[in-house]
């Protein structure tokens, strides 16, 4: 590979990362499986080797991934709470011996084998005895202050006997299988979306401000590492553990001292077979060395110490009979198609349905109804079909066929040449209009609590609200409302209140919740920071929105194509009439406009990643376009410049250094 494609390559993963990231560690809800993240993690880390040069500080190999929300008080960690390296196999394990062999230059270490258990990390901190703070990792320097909801937690005391004035212990906090379960069927029923493992579920749980909720589902904690190992004059992770157990925290009883990595190997097995077993849930095992003297000398990446490994669970595949395939239609109309199947046991949960994503998917793959299947389900997310199995029985079924009418309004399913989805395009179709508003409320776009998909559909069949902008209209109908769904007075003032601050949203928000194809949460900021305003969105030019970063042509003629349907330009009217607003206003950030309208290009290796300047001239008004024209006006250019450079000086765009731009931004 060429350092050109690589760079490419290698902003492309990052950028997928850190937005995985913030669905991850934000928001406690995951959009796709831990065996997909580490994949590309993987992929980014080999890039990395071959071209070290590129490595930014900023990459998510280098960081732990973290976040801080502003709802909590920041607390500085005294040590940085790591991540761990990982390993995926046997040779990686070796590899991982190998490498402590060369630091240690004697095979007399040995290893510690215990359970990873799948919830989040904790740093418990006792001050003269009494429990004075509990904090998350955060982003491994800085964590949040969760105290009064870890008092919640019954497992741990509140105070421990001790002659030291302070004393640290680390460990995890999680959720029994039956306690995740529990939840998840509550959330169901309450229309509410489901967490997706019981490590962001007991993250979710603990990150949130009510302390009650925490105190009602019942999370536990198991205590694995302990701070003040010097005063006390523990020479191993062993001993530690027998210490935090005498202190009378709550510490895991499966570990243990293992002298090979052969030795390791074997509990791997072990516990490979009986995980499902287990009252809680793991997603691995974590290797340390357990003596601890040889801690510095092995020592530390800036993200994980070198001393230990996490040995991550492959995802899991069974096989079960697929009875019945069905299509549901989504937001846009895009057809989904599930399958339902004879209930199976994966990885400690039963399932019942899965997805086999489109019709193209299943016809390619010959998946019959009737037929064995493969499903896999990896990080408890939504489970696959992955094939069909061959058997004498398979040849005797029926080749499977898409539908070609919407399951809801019965209109003709479209598919354009070259996509694999299939499309209701029905405007009026009730499951899309009633998808769309759930989407406009959700959090991420309009963020308006108060209305569930049960509700919305109800005030969609008595016609109260037909389209998004009826949300902002609904005070009319308090009567009917509140006789409807037995609402009572309080909640519809709630809900009230959640409508109208929603109308002073920053306007990205409104533009991700307008459903418009290919523009997501991201791309909708993008836009926004870009044009400020939904209005002059109404207004570009294709060919200057396809240039801004991170949009392309795809995005660009979808935008470009929505704005020109009357009736969505109406649309806009009536929100904007409603009092909803259409700019951008971001206060986290400082905002100039002394970039206002000028078109930057961003070519070279600069000083920090092409993100961080995109942000730095996005902030102050500019535009960042991806290749340069002779719209552009400024060419932003580090070392290497390449074809870009010489463009730039055959179309007579100014050319500025890292220095010139900081200069001009010093002026003003
Ligand atoms: N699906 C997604 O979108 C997504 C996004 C981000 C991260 N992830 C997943 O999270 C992983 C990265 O998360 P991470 O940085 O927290 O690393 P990690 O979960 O792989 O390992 C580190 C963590 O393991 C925990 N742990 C559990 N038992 C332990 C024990 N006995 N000893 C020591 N630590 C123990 C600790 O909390 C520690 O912080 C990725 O590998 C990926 O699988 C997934
Ligand atoms: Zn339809």
């Amino acid at each position: 590979m060429k350092i050109n494609e690589a760079k490419l390559k290698i902003t492309e993963l990052t950028e997928k990362l850190n937005q995985w990231n913030l669905e991850y560690y934000e928001d406690d809800n995951p959009s796709v499986d831990d065996v997909e993240y580490d994949l590309a993690l993987k992929e980014l880390k080999s890039l990395e080797t071959q071209f070290p040069e590129l490595i930014s500080s900023e990459s998510p190999t280098q960081k732990v991934g973290g976040f801080i929300a502003s709802k909590f008080e920041k607390y500085e960690h005294s040590q940085p709470m790591l991540s761990l390296g990982n390993a995926f196999n046997k040779e990686d394990l070796i590899e991982f011996d190998q490498q402590i062999l060369k630091v240690t230059n004697s095979d007399k270490h040995n290893y510690f084998a215990e359970l990873k258990i799948d919830g989040l990390s904790i740093s418990l901190i006792y001050k003269n005895k009494k429990l004075f703070k509990a904090v998350t990792r955060g982003d491994g320097l800085v964590g949040e202050d969760v105290t009064a909801n870890v008092k919640m937690i019954k497992e741990i005391p509140h105070e421990i006997e001790t002659d030291e004035e302070i004393v640290e212990v680390r460990g995890e906090i999680y959720l029994s299988k039956d306690e995740f379960a529990k939840i998840n069927q509550k959330r169901l029923a309450a229309n509410e979306p489901i967490f997706a493992n019981p490590r962001n579920a007991a993250a979710g749980t603990l990150r949130q401000l009510d302390s009650r909720v925490v105190k009602e589902r019942n999370l536990k904690a198991f205590l694995y590492f302990y701070m003040n190992r010097e005063s006390d004059s523990i020479k191993t992770h062993e001993e530690s553990l027998e210490l935090i157990k005498r202190l009378g925290l709550p510490t895991n009883n499966e570990g243990k001292l293992c002298q090979s990595i052969e030795e390791v190997w074997n509990y791997i097995e072990k516990y490979t077979q009986i995980r499902n077993d287990l009252p809680y849930e793991i997603d691995g095992i974590v290797i340390k060395i357990n003596n601890f003297e040889l801690y510095e000398k092995i020592g530390y990446t800036s993200k994980t110490p070198k001393w230990a490994i996490a040995f991550k669970f492959p995802a899991e595949i069974k096989s079960t009979k697929l009875i019945d395939i069905f299509p549901t239609i989504g937001r846009t109309g895009r057809v989904t198609y599930n399958a339902q199947l004879e209930p199976v046991q994966i990885a400690g949960t039963t399932v019942r349905a899965a997805t086999l994503h489109n019709a193209d998917f299943i016809i390619s793959r010959d998946i019959r109804i009737g037929s064995m299947v493969k499903i896999k389900k990896a990080g408890d997310i939504i489970p696959e079909v992955i094939s069909s199995i061959n058997d004498n029985e398979f040849e005797k079924l029926a080749i499977w066929k898409p539908a070609t009418n919407c399951p809801d309004c019965e209109s003709f399913l479209e598919k354009t040449p070259g996509e694999v989805d299939q499309y209701c395009i029905n405007n009026n179709c009730p499951k899309k209009i009633i998808k769309s508003l759930e989407h406009f409320v959700s959090r991420d776009a309009m963020n308006i609590e108060g209305l569930s998909i049960k509700i919305l559909e109800k005030l969609y069949g008595e016609k109260i609200i037909n389209d998004v902008a009826d949300i902002f209209k609904i005070e009319k109908f308090e009567k009917q409302i509140v006789e409807l769904e037995n609402f009572g007075e309080k909640s519809f003032k709630n809900l009230i209140t959640a409508i109208q601050k929603s109308k002073n949203n920053s306007s990205e928000r409104l533009l991700f919740g307008l459903g418009i194809r290919h523009v997501g949460k991201k791309t909708a900021k993008v836009l926004i920071k870009n044009y400020k305003s939904i209005v002059n969105l109404m207004k570009i030019d294709f060919q200057e929105l396809s240039q801004i970063y991170d949009i392309g042509v795809v995005v660009a003629q979808s935008l470009v194509d929505w704005f020109l349907v009357e009736e969505n330009k109406k649309l806009i009217e009536k929100i904007k009439n409603l009092g909803v607003n259409l700019d951008y206003k971001n206060e986290a950030e400082s905002v100039s406009e002394l970039f206002l309208n000028q078109i930057f290009v961003i070519t070279g290796t600069l000083s920090k990643s092409r993100n961080h300047f995109r942000d730095l001239l996005e902030n102050n008004g500019a535009k960042v376009t991806e290749s340069i024209s002779k719209n552009a006006n400024y060419l932003l250019a580090g070392e290497d410049g390449g074809s870009k450079l010489a463009k730039a000086k055959n179309l007579g765009v100014k050319i500025i250094s890292e220095k010139d731009l900081i200069n001009m931004m010093e002026e003003k």
